[in-house]
């Protein structure tokens, strides 16, 4: 970890708020000087800082976080602004400049948008800067939005090729049940899925933060399977994390660097739909690394535009993988069972679009 040359440092909402729901400020002064700190001693570092709509929670004069989408996104747009000026302000006293990046869950899966990211998360660092990021809460939709930044924090750590990801929690690790329930004990490490066996994870713990420690497990798991280890501890152990302390829970890596749809597709997508699929399609999808036709499809469930997360599913149930579709949910029905010869004849296009195109494909079981 002290070796680390770039890491991304994310922070959850639950680690930035005082009591009531305002962004603790000091909390913010105390994690900058650490992070200017280990900048000026050559590491590079991407910081995940959740807390716009906790930072919006007080201006609005709202009594608590708000539940529906549209409130929420209306008071991270307020608070957005708040939480990088007090960023930019405790980095100054550094004499080090901020960039604010808001991603969506698009940005990480289209290709064009994840170079574009890419690029200028990489300049921003080239620059001296401390990116910022954020998920872009005002306009992700419903359907493919992360909600929580663990998830988004674990693809920004793939896409800025991080050597290690540090998740910043209200509670130092992973423990083996509810830290609140006596005689819960801290996990120091996690080298791989089977060193999870009989933890007992629940959601949120607070009414601030987001998805508890479901997500930062997920998390952890999207970063090791693509080879970056993860720490997880409380957030006054920062300094103690970065310096290569044993603090927290450490997860080792388990895999290697992979595509970054793939890695969001796997792990993080949200799906719409369901598509069942026959024998054959099966077969050509697993053994054949095949893309998904219509003829190979018995069924469709779910509504689902072009370009959606679906799921593809054995006759029994059994989802076998994740992939972007091609058309909706409407046209697949159309056109479910017809081969590719029969789709040309009746609509005239000389070579129709697969389904799901295998680079938009990726396998979560063998059947
Ligand atoms: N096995 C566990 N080990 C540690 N924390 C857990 C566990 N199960 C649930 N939690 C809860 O997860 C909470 C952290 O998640 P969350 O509130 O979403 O934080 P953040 O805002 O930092 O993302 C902790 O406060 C803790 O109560
Ligand atoms: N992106 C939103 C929500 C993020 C959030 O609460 O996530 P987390 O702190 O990881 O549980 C925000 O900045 O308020």
């Amino acid at each position: 970890m002290a070796d680390a040359g770039r890491v991304v440092v994310k922070i959850g909402s639950s680690s930035l708020t005082a009591p009531g729901g305002r962004l603790d400020v000091d909390r913010i002064h105390r994690l900058v000087a650490v992070v200017a700190e280990r900048r000026a001693a050559g590491q590079e570092v991407v910081l995940v800082s959740s807390g716009a709509i906790a930072a919006g929670i007080a201006p609005l004069g709202l009594p608590m976080r708000p539940t529906d989408l549209a409130t929420a996104q209306a008071t991270a747009s307020v608070g957005q602004g708040l939480l990088v000026a007090r960023y930019t302000e405790a980095f100054a006293e550094h004499g080090r400049r901020v960039g604010q990046v808001l991603l969506t869950a698009e940005d990480l899966i289209r290709r064009q948008h994840y170079r574009n990211a890419q690029r200028a998360l990489a300049r921003l660092l080239a620059l001296g800067v401390v990116p910022i990021v954020n998920e872009n809460d005002t306009v992700a939709t419903d359907e493919i939005r992360f909600g929580d930044n663990d998830r988004l924090a674990a693809l920004v750590a793939h896409l800025v090729r991080a050597d290690a990801l540090v998740l910043l929690t209200d509670v130092d690790g992973l423990y083996d049940g509810p830290p609140s329930r006596a005689g819960a004990r801290r996990i120091p490490e996690v080298r791989g899925p089977e060193d999870l066996d009989g933890v007992e994870v629940t959601g949120r713990g607070t009414s601030i933060g987001t998805g508890g420690m479901v997500t930062k497990l997920e998390a952890a798991s999207i970063a090791t399977s693509a080879g970056v280890p993860v720490v997880l501890t409380v957030a006054d152990n920062a300094e103690r994390a970065l310096l290569g302390e044993p603090v927290g829970t450490w997860f080792a890596a388990t895999g290697r660097r992979k595509s970054a749809r793939r890695l969001w597709l796997a792990h993080a997508a949200r799906t719409s739909g369901r598509l069942v699929l026959d024998d054959g399609a099966i077969h050509a999808i697993t053994h054949g690394k095949r893309s998904l036709l219509a003829a190979g499809i018995t069924g469709v469930e779910g509504d689902f535009e072009p370009g959606d997360p679906v799921e593809l599913a054995t006759p029994h149930g059994v989802v076998i993988a994740r992939g972007l579709v091609a058309y909706s949910a409407g046209e697949v029905r159309e056109m479910r069972g017809r081969t590719t010869a029969e789709l040309q004849e009746q609509d005239g296009t000389s070579h129709p679009r697969p389904v799901v195109h295998r680079d938009d494909l990726v396998i979560v079981s063998r059947y």
